[in-house]
């Protein structure tokens, strides 16, 4: 199907590193044959989907048999009322088999489908975390959002009724064919005459709506990103007065998507009618030739009649065979999306490995470029274990990326970093996370109750553990004074709590997972004077005998450092102690200077 080239085109991944192995000849396999490769455990289930299918049509069809046996026992005069009545109870029965083993078959596919998208999905989620930080930014949350719950989703009835429907429906028109061409192989090819015409028209249909599909996907993508973008940023909306602007790109991207829907629809609804109508109706042929034949003494009559009925026959499953057409085309993009996301480069990470025992950290000769801009251009420095170490630095300097590549969050592009003399990349990334507390201005605070939150830092903690962080981070009090107290929930990304609460609970929940290495990167820009105080005790508690590296504006909060880093344009300015810099009157101390300015005058 052409929709795997163009899901492959489209990926926007696909210059990476594929982490799945592709086949030998270069080409994906296809969706449902993938699909079906996830299936893992569950393949029993679906055999079993697939032989109760069988049956249930195998039921369906076996009435036009019955069938046959009336007309053949009309025809030759057969005037027995219980004979006549025998074969409507064999009807009847026929059918209560085809509705238990129909439902025996969806039954088991959906229970194994959702068993299946679910690991799908957690394969996703867990793929996320595996990725670099960048790569996962770089997708909108809409985007992402839409694919891992939305679309694989809508997959759901699709994959659950063609495993075994599309099987069951195939196999038995065949096996009915093959009776046709043993009873008359003429009428046997009459049979399939309609086959050809119903199939190009099907194949017209295919080819041409894949790009009108991939266009309602895009546009529906869009949608989601701008209804996100819209909900997200409603107060710069309102503050900024562009509730307008903004609600009208909402409704232009709301008609986008539906006009796409409808351009789809447009164009497959007369070729899939077309091919709906012609592929199934064998009798069109079947009627006239076997009549010749007929006539012709070659064919008996009751062989004819037969043959209409299970001419018939055919039709339904035929009909149910193409409906699915849609239905691959829409799998071939899902599954195109999730394999592009499942298949994005991971950060070069051994799954198993050991952590070193020291902690001394070492940056040789780092480079590295969002896209393709190059922000830091060779970064070397050595951070000792239990050192004290500042980055400080114009902002856009690159402070933050060298906090990020230290904790892991992206990789070098180019140079080395090194913890205990063990290169990062042969350090397993859950064991290296362990060795970090990072907080950032920024910190992300899940919709659960504070409790939880600090929690984050050490599932294992008890409650008492909990509140004696929280106290120690300054947060206890604020918290109390909450609604429910440790039970208060945050809200979205904490956004009930203001910006140097959610701060101070970052704090806490750094403390609670105890890593050797603590780094704070903007850690106290939310926070009053006061606060900062009280922050900076209990940071400097958190911090006992583990090594620091902090990145702060507020020159004053790093005077104490053990070697302070001026960074500027991506290099490595000077470094030394606050004396040593302030001594050598450069960059550092022209920032001091501007510092002090500021205090004055405030
Ligand atoms: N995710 C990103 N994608 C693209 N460019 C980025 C990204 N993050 C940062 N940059 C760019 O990289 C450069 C360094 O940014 P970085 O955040 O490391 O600077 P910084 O010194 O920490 O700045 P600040 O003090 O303002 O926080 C800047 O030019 C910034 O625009």
């Amino acid at each position: 199907m052409n929709g795997e080239m163009i899901e492959e085109g489209k990926n926007k991944w696909n210059n990476s590193r594929p982490t799945e192995n592709p086949r030998h000849d270069g080409k994906a396999p296809s969706p449902i044959l993938w699909a079906l490769s996830q299936t893992g455990s569950h393949k029993r289930e679906y055999v079993k989907s697939v032989l109760f299918a069988i049956i249930g049509v195998a039921f369906s069809l076996a009435p036009y048999f019955v069938m046959v046996e009336i007309v053949d026992g009309l025809m030759s005069g057969n005037r027995d009322f219980s004979f006549y009545l025998g074969k409507c109870l064999i009807t009847a029965l026929l059918w209560i088999g085809r509705v238990l083993f129909h439902s025996l078959s969806t039954g088991k596919s959906h229970a194994a489908t959702f068993a299946v998208l679910g690991e799908i999905r957690k394969r996703c989620t867990e793929k996320l975390l595996r990725m670099p930080l960048g790569a996962v930014q770089e997708q909108s949350s809409g985007a992402l959002k839409s694919t891992i719950i939305e679309r694989i989703d809508s997959m759901e009835t699709t994959l659950a009724h063609i495993v075994p429907e599309f099987t069951a429906n195939l196999l038995i028109p065949l096996c009915i064919l093959l009776y046709i061409f043993s009873l008359d192989w003429r009428m046997g090819l009459a049979e399939l005459l309609t086959l050809p015409i119903g199939l190009v028209s099907f194949a017209v249909m295919m080819g041409g709506s894949q790009k009108f599909y991939e266009h309602a996907v895009e546009s529906t993508k869009t949608l989601n990103n701008t209804s996100v973008e819209y909900i997200g940023g409603i107060q710069v909306i309102k503050v900024f007065g562009k509730t307008k602007s903004s609600y009208a790109r909402f409704v232009k991207d709301a008609y986008e998507a539906a006009n796409s829907y409808i351009s789809w629809m447009r164009y497959y609804i007369l070729p899939m009618t077309f091919s709906l109508a012609v592929m199934p109706a064998t009798l069109l042929p079947v009627l006239p030739i076997g009549g010749i034949l007929v006539r012709s003494g070659t064919l008996s009559s009751n062989h004819f009649v037969m043959i209409l009925i299970l001419s018939v026959g055919l039709v339904t499953p035929l009909i149910t065979l193409m409906s699915y057409g849609d239905d691959f085309q829409t799998m071939g993009t899902i599954m195109g999306e999730v394999r592009a996301l499942l298949n994005a480069p991971e950060m070069e990470r051994p799954k198993e490995g050991d952590s070193p025992e020291k902690n001394d950290l070492a940056l040789r000769d780092v480079h590295f470029s969002y896209k393709e801009k190059e922000v830091l251009h060779g970064i070397s420095m050595e951070i000792p274990e239990g050192s004290f170490v500042a980055l400080v630095g114009p902002s856009g300097s690159g402070k933050s990326t060298i906090a990020r590549l230290i904790a892991s969050l992206w990789d070098v592009e180019k140079g080395d970093i090194f913890l205990g003399g063990k290169d990062i990349r042969e350090i397993p990334q859950e064991l290296y996370s362990e060795k970090f507390a990072f907080v950032s201005q920024d910190n992300f605070l899940f919709n659960r109750s504070v409790r939880e939150n600090i929690r984050l830092g050490n599932p294992a903690a008890t409650d008492s553990e909990v509140e004696e962080v929280a106290r120690k981070a300054g947060c206890h009090d604020f918290i109390l004074s909450l609604e429910k107290g440790y039970d208060t929930l945050v809200g979205n990304a904490g956004g009930h709590l203001s910006g140097g609460e959610r701060q101070r609970i970052s704090i806490a929940r750094a403390m609670l997972k105890a890593a050797p290495i603590v780094i704070l990167d903007e850690a106290t820009a939310y926070t009053d004077p006061e606060n900062e105080a009280l922050i900076q005790r209990s940071v400097s508690k958190l911090t006992e005998g583990k090594t620091l590296i902090v990145i702060a504006h507020r020159l004053s909060t790093i005077v104490d450092a053990d070697k302070i880093f001026v960074i500027e344009d991506g290099r490595i300015n000077d470094s030394g102690t606050h004396e040593e810099l302030l001594s050598r009157g450069g960059l550092y101390s022209a920032m001091w200077k501007a510092h002090e300015e500021v205090k004055d005058n405030a």
